[in-house]
């Protein structure tokens, strides 16, 4: 166990598309302005028109991500469609400097990099309440076509299996009526020691 105290620690949010996180996430950030932030990851991918360098993104070329990475600079990576995106340590350490918390909403893949650096995060996982729930979510969140949903729950099935994994999260935090869900997370963020939730069982 680390000696930092837990707001210390940053905090590496997981959970299936469509449980809620960007839901809770954003509503911790205007409640509490100045005590959280994301750290601003690399991208390959070319900016877009209103994307600002340092900001939205560290942009770089192929070569210096590769390079970044045999340095043992970032602490989780991954590929998707073809660019190169990861979290440097560098811009999770430059958080805490500025006296923030830092919050990684990262994918289970993600999580299981993180886990082999010494980062040493909180590590939380938003559950939702069932199966069936969560495809009335991502239904009712209108983004995806039929078959993007089915795509989504499936995936949703094996994180939360991952999450069911003994020691796979310090926390786990069930979505289900939003003030309740709110309450408790905004108390994991700010370091408090709660108790975690049940994972819902797979199969409904
Ligand atoms: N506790 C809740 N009860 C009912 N609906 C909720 C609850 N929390 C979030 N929602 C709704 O569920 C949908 C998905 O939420 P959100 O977009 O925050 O998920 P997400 O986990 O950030 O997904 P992604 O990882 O794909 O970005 C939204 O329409 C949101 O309003």
């Amino acid at each position: 166990m680390s000696s930092l105290p837990d707001f210390v620690r940053p905090l590496v949010c997981s959970g299936p598309s469509g449980v809620g996180k960007s839901t809770l996430l954003k509503r911790l950030f205007s409640e509490f302005p100045d005590k959280f932030a994301f750290s601003v990851s690399h991208t390959t991918r070319a900016p877009r028109p209103s994307e600002v360098d340092g900001k939205d993104y560290n942009f770089t070329t192929r070569d210096a991500f590769l390079r970044l990475v045999a340095d043992g600079g970032f602490i989780e990576h991954a590929e998707f469609s073809g660019n190169l995106y990861g979290t440097s340590v560098q811009a999770v350490k430059s958080i805490a400097q500025q006296g923030r918390r830092c919050i990684l909403d990262i994918e289970v893949q993600g999580v299981r990099q993180i886990k082999t650096t010494d980062l040493n995060p909180v590590y939380l996982f938003v559950a939702p309440p069932s199966v069936s729930v969560l495809r009335q979510r991502l239904i009712g969140r209108g983004t995806d076509s039929v078959e993007a949903v089915q795509k989504r729950l499936q995936t949703a099935l094996l994180e939360i299996g991952y999450a069911k994994e003994p020691g796979a999260h310090d926390y786990v935090l069930v979505n289900d009526d939003l003030e309740r869900a709110y309450d408790k997370f905004r108390r994991i963020a700010l370091g408090g020691i709660v108790e975690s939730d049940t994972l819902p069982p797979l199969d409904d």
